[in-house]
């Protein structure tokens, strides 16, 4: 690394200099900000207290009516203009606030091509304008020629502006850590990029919460966030690769690039564990921008799933993995249930659904308006050349049709006259002056007989509303009914090609689970891509752009139904096959299956892994298939270590020792990772025994605090920690391929230092690693080797 040391640095006084000059003009716009704030503030108060002063209500007449509408609409629009601008103003200032901190964290010199001098260009987090002298003092790091810090190297460069390709030299480049508005250090960069200012960002202790990258974007990172054209894009890379950051990043630059046009809330990210929600939700507020729309993608089948059943989520689902282990059953269940093989079953058996279509009947109060066999036979009369859901949409208006014509008919019906009694007298008043107005027209008219027609018909509106309800959304569909049907068809005749060999009773099992009125996690998806196809899909078209981290746990019927739900909307998958800790089968990355869904897809590869010491690297990417092709970062740090004890209390006792050490070390967050969650419970119990303090994460932990966790692998997916210590890293627990993905996964969440213990002989995909890539430990800590 070209470089100079910080502090001998000739230019450090001049650029201190420009940097208080920053501050000032920014302090200066924050106090005049504040005044607008304060002004507008009180308009709002101002104008909420006498809201009602400019609006005269009057509802005597139509016109009235309407005029008073309006007039309340008028005054909500200027309050809501109001309101509009105080929250721009305030976001503006929170900004501003931060760049006071640290207004800018690099500087590059470019002379483009035909001028004689080079300008210095300061970025920063946003950009920042003297209005008086009319320049910008700093540049957003989104604008088009700050991708020249990301991209060149000293010498000839170039960037996309949005009227062509601007070319020139890249003078200098210059990066700072300032704090309060003072330089704590200062780097040029040479040859390499930015090795210093990444080194100082990854040698920090992490305070549970994820940070922006901003000043050290790597170069393979700025195409994924800057890519603008690609419809999909696949980023593909080791643990720690900086996928997650990086989409994060792409995502603030997108809202950047199409202001005005795109807002956070057009953005959908779903995350794989709530924990993980609020591990990120800092990342786009430290930039300006507001957070994006995140969900889990379990939070948003049962959104769409509305009540119908109670789905199991996929913690449980794991746990229940775990405990009937890979070979059985229930796995092949769940792993046949995410395959292809099944999804294109499932296609097959929507295709040729149409005479099997099943229905509820339509019943008001006992009565029947349709039986299931009419609701049947309607929608066999619809043109059987149309697609299923214009075919349940014209069932729809034939039975609203129905019951239109049933509340015309049973009107005057004892039943309903009955009813009329429990009106309001309001109600027998409005009747009776309809009913004379009516006679008037009408002279032949038996007025009585009208009232009490228009008082049943308005019984029947009050009883037919759920009714209608019902019908508008469809439910009179047996979508539950039919699903289950293919699984009891199934069972008895089982279909073509490839199925595990038990598959009759796997699908007896779902039969009896289903009427229980449960939905298994692998069933949950399969049941709401069938439900959309017969029903037609609800296309999300407000969401522009889904970032779905973790995509290598997806099944193919997930991505089916995310494409089909997000048929307009860019996509970016984020994923590392070597950390599928999910029980699908591998290799969805890889699969035609992506292109086909996601056409013109874009793949990128990350090699470069940022978050652990080039120990940790070294010795997890052993554990990895592709583990030759990640590369750590010259980070240096302890050899990860093993101590093989003999039993669970010798185990606390351990971690309780090496707890100590990390907090001696000035950690903030360590992580006890255990396989299941009954084991998170056990060495929970064990470990406060010890006098350890900690907290427990269970599936519903939705944020994470500074201090000691306890918890089971799949629920720190994505997260990192200080320290990591593995719980039991035996041979017993991780054996298996798919073990070694969870220990790869475990593992891979340390960022300084690693440490695993194992109860008897430790797990071969420990022991198989290079003898120089760990350590081996005895229960004091003392090396055992
Ligand atoms: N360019 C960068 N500059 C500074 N830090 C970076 C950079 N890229 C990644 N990191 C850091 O590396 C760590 C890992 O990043 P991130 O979580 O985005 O990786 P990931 O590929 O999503 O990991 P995983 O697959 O393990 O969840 C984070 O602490 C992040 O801040």
């Amino acid at each position: 690394m070209e470089g100079q040391p910080s502090a001998r640095h000739p230019d450090w006084e001049t650029e201190q200099a420009y940097a208080h000059r920053v501050v000032a003009a920014m302090r200066a716009k924050l106090a005049e900000l504040e005044g607008v704030l304060r002004g507008v503030r009180g308009e709002i108060v101002e104008f909420r207290r006498h809201f009602w002063d400019d609006v005269t209500i009057n509802l005597s007449t139509l016109d009235d009516l309407v005029e008073t509408h309006f007039a309340i609409r008028q005054q909500a629009e200027v309050l809501g203009e109001r309101e509009r601008r105080h929250q721009q103003a305030a976001k503006t200032k929170r900004t501003l606030e931060r760049q006071i901190s640290s207004p800018f964290f690099a500087r590059i010199d470019f002379q483009y091509e035909g001028e004689s001098e080079a300008e210095p260009i300061y970025i920063g987090i946003a950009s920042f304008r003297d209005e008086r002298e009319q320049e910008f003092l700093v540049h957003d790091w989104r604008a088009p020629i700050s991708s020249v810090y990301y991209d060149a190297l000293p010498g000839p460069a170039s960037f996309k502006a949005p009227a062509g390709m601007v070319r020139g030299e890249l003078k200098l480049k210059r990066q700072f850590v300032i704090r309060g508005g003072t330089i704590l250090a200062m780097f040029d960069a040479g040859l390499t990029i930015g090795d210093e200012l990444l080194m100082y960002a990854l040698s920090r202790r992490s305070d549970a919460q994820m940070h922006n990258i901003v000043a050290t974007i790597q170069r393979q990172q700025n195409v994924v966030i800057r890519d603008d054209e690609s419809p999909s894009l696949l980023v593909t890379g080791a643990a720690g690769s900086g996928k997650t950051s990086a989409a994060l990043q792409r995502a603030a630059y997108l809202l950047y690039k199409h202001r005005g046009d795109l807002d956070a809330r057009q953005m959908l990210f779903f995350s794989p564990n709530p924990l993980f929600m609020s591990y990120i939700s800092n990342v786009l507020p430290e930039l300006g921008e507001d957070n994006i729309e995140q969900a889990t993608f379990y939070d948003y089948l049962c959104a769409r799933l509305q009540n119908e059943f109670v789905v199991e989520d996929p913690f449980d689902q794991m746990e229940r993995l775990l405990e009937a282990g890979e070979d059985s059953r229930m796995a092949r269940a769940v792993r046949h249930k995410a395959s292809k093989a099944f999804a294109d079953e499932l296609d097959r058996y929507v295709a040729g659904l149409a005479p099997q279509m099943r229905f509820h009947p339509i019943l008001v109060e006992g009565r029947v308006i349709a039986t299931a066999t009419d609701v049947k036979a309607a929608f066999d009369r619809t043109d059987s050349g149309l697609r299923l859901p214009l075919r349940v949409d014209l069932v729809k208006e034939e039975l609203l049709h129905r019951l239109r014509q049933f509340e015309r008919d049973e009107a005057l019906s004892d039943w309903v006259q009955k009813a009329v009694d429990g009106l309001p007298d309001e109600a027998y008043r409005r009747a009776e002056r309809t009913a004379a107005k009516r006679k008037r027209e009408q002279p032949e008219l038996d007025e009585q007989e009208e009232a009490r027609r228009l008082l049943g018909r308005e019984v029947l509106r009050r009883t037919l509303r759920p009714v209608r309800r019902f019908v508008e959304t469809l439910r009179f569909v047996d979508t539950a009914g039919m699903y289950r049907a293919w699984f009891e068809q199934a069972a008895s005749n089982p279909p073509e090609g490839f199925q595990p060999e038990d598959w009759a009773q796997i699908c007896r099992q779902t039969v009896r689970e289903m009427d229980e009125g449960t939905l298994w996690y692998e069933d949950a998806t399969p049941y709401l891509y069938m439900k959309e196809q017969i029903l037609g899909r609800a296309v999300s078209a407000p969401i522009r752009h889904v970032l779905v981290d973790e995509v290598q746990d997806y099944s193919v019927l997930q991505l089916r139904l995310i494409r089909s739900l997000f048929l307009y909307s860019r996509i970016t998958m984020l994923g590392d096959p070597e950390q599928l800790v999910s029980p699908h089968r591998p290799g969805i990355l890889e699969e035609d299956e992506m292109a086909r869904l996601f056409p013109g897809l874009v793949r990128v590869a990350f090699g470069q892994s940022y978050r652990s010491t080039k120990q940790i690297v070294l010795f997890t990417r052993g554990m990895a298939h592709k583990g030759a092709e990640i590369q750590p970062f010259d980070r240096d740090g302890a050899l990860p270590q093993l101590a093989e004890v003999s039993g669970e209390a010798e185990q606390a006792g351990v971690i309780a020792l090496w707890l100590g050490e990390f907090a001696d070390a000035g950690y903030q967050t360590t992580a006890v990772l255990t396989k299941t969650q009954a084991e998170a419970g056990r060495l929970t119990r064990a470990l406060e025994r010890c006098g350890v303090k900690l907290r427990r994460l269970d599936k519903r932990a939705v944020s994470l605090e500074p201090g000691v966790v306890v918890a089971p692998v799949y629920l720190a997916k994505g997260v990192e920690f200080d320290g990591v210590i593995v719980a039991n890293a035996s041979r017993d627990q991780y054996r298996t391929a798919f073990d070694r993905q969870m220990l790869y996964t475990a593992c891979t969440r340390a960022m300084h230092e690693l440490r695993m213990v194992s109860v008897g002989e430790a797990s071969p995909w420990i022991l198989s690693q290079p003898a120089d890539t760990y350590e081996r430990v005895n229960a004091a800590g003392v090396n055992a080797t």
